[in-house]
């Protein structure tokens, strides 16, 4: 077992109290990779220094994994490339493999400041999802997160289906635990935790942070990542805040949706998050107007409705 190491360019200078909520924006890569017609880089880029414009700290810009696979997220390079990188904002990207980091590497400052592994707490979805078994995606993953420590580069961990999957149903919080501890041990600085279908409820999810707390891991090193196919996200983000998460993934607009995942709808919206935590008391450093005019860029362009409700009313407001 490895120590669980924090990576020295640690997250400390994006935390600060207890009453600030980080938001990891997830627009540009969750949002975009389900889209069918191609977004052109141009495009990305813009919509990503656009959200760069808005206090965001934290920014998943695209994954290295096979364009076979995800056509959409296939301009990785050249998305990194072309983005302006504003100080102080850390700008990553999903990697599952070793040819995904030692991708990211190569591009030296060009590169992501951070990566992602992505797990299944489900073994159907992970072979659906990066074709392999739980048990051989650990594997890899600890051979990235060992490049990953001799670079500096810091990982973080995304667990999929941790309340429910699509081909086995529910998943008991037993399931996710291991998993939470492996990622860890693995040198991960955090771990999101995510309702890939939607179907978590303030209870269910309450019983996954029990268990994972039982183990011994704060809520402080934990992140969820709520998709709101049943409506569910905002209450399950306002319990994972009650019992001490204090990082939330969130997709502008609404936008998103696994390619692995049939009739999972977006990830909840990051106005509505930011609306939430807004109306909590919670801090964040992110502009919901500027927010809002991030949103609506991406989804004039996809011609498509903004699916927050917060981003919709405040529209709607300022046409009167
Ligand atoms: C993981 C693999 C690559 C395994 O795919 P595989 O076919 O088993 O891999 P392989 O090693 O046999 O390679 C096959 C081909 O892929 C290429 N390849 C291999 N690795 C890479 C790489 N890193 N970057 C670019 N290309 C790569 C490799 O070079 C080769 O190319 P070919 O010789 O056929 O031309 C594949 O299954 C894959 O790409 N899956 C897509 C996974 C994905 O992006 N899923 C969506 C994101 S996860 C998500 O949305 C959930 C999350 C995180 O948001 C949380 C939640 O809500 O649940």
């Amino acid at each position: 077992m490895f120590a669980r190491i924090i990576p020295s360019s640690s997250i400390s200078t994006i935390r600060r109290s207890s009453n600030f909520v980080r938001i990891f924006e997830v627009g540009p890569r969750d949002g975009l990779q389900n889209e069918k017609v191609q977004v052109p880089t141009p495009i990305k880029v813009e919509f990503i220094n656009r959200l760069s414009r808005t206090g965001l700290k934290l920014i998943e810009v695209t994954s290295f994994v096979s364009p076979k696979w995800v056509p959409q997220m296939g301009d990785h390079v050249e998305v990194l490339a072309a983005i302006d990188r504003i100080p102080g904002i850390r700008y990553s990207a999903l990697t599952p493999n070793v040819q995904g980091i030692n991708k990211v590497l190569s591009l030296g400052n060009k590169g992501a400041d951070e990566i992602a592994i992505f797990s299944a707490a489900s073994e159907s979805f992970s072979k659906k999802n990066i074709n392999c078994s739980i048990e051989t995606s650990l594997q890899r993953f600890n051979e990235v997160t060992r490049i990953a420590r001799e670079k500096n580069l810091p990982v973080r961990g995304s667990i999929s289906c941790t309340v429910g999957c699509p081909y086995e149903g529910n998943i008991k919080p037993s399931q996710v635990v291991p998993l939470v501890e492996k990622l860890f041990d693995m040198g991960c600085y955090e771990v999101a935790l995510a309702d890939t279908i939607g179907v978590g409820t303030p209870k269910s999810i309450k019983e996954l942070l029990q268990a994972i707390q039982s183990s011994g891991i704060s809520a402080s090193k934990l992140a969820i990542h709520c998709h709101d196919t049943y409506g569910q996200a905002i209450a399950n983000i306002a319990q994972a805040l009650d019992m001490g998460i204090r990082c939330v993934d969130s997709s502008v607009a609404g936008l998103g949706g696994c390619p692995y995942a049939k009739g999972a709808s977006g990830n909840v919206a990051t106005e509505d998050v930011l609306y939430l935590l807004e109306g909590l008391g919670y801090e964040t450093g992110v502009d919901l107007n500027r927010l809002i005019d991030a949103g609506q860029f991406i989804m004039n362009i996809l011609k498509r409705e903004n699916m927050s409700k917060v981003a919709r009313a405040i529209l709607s407001k300022r046409q009167n």
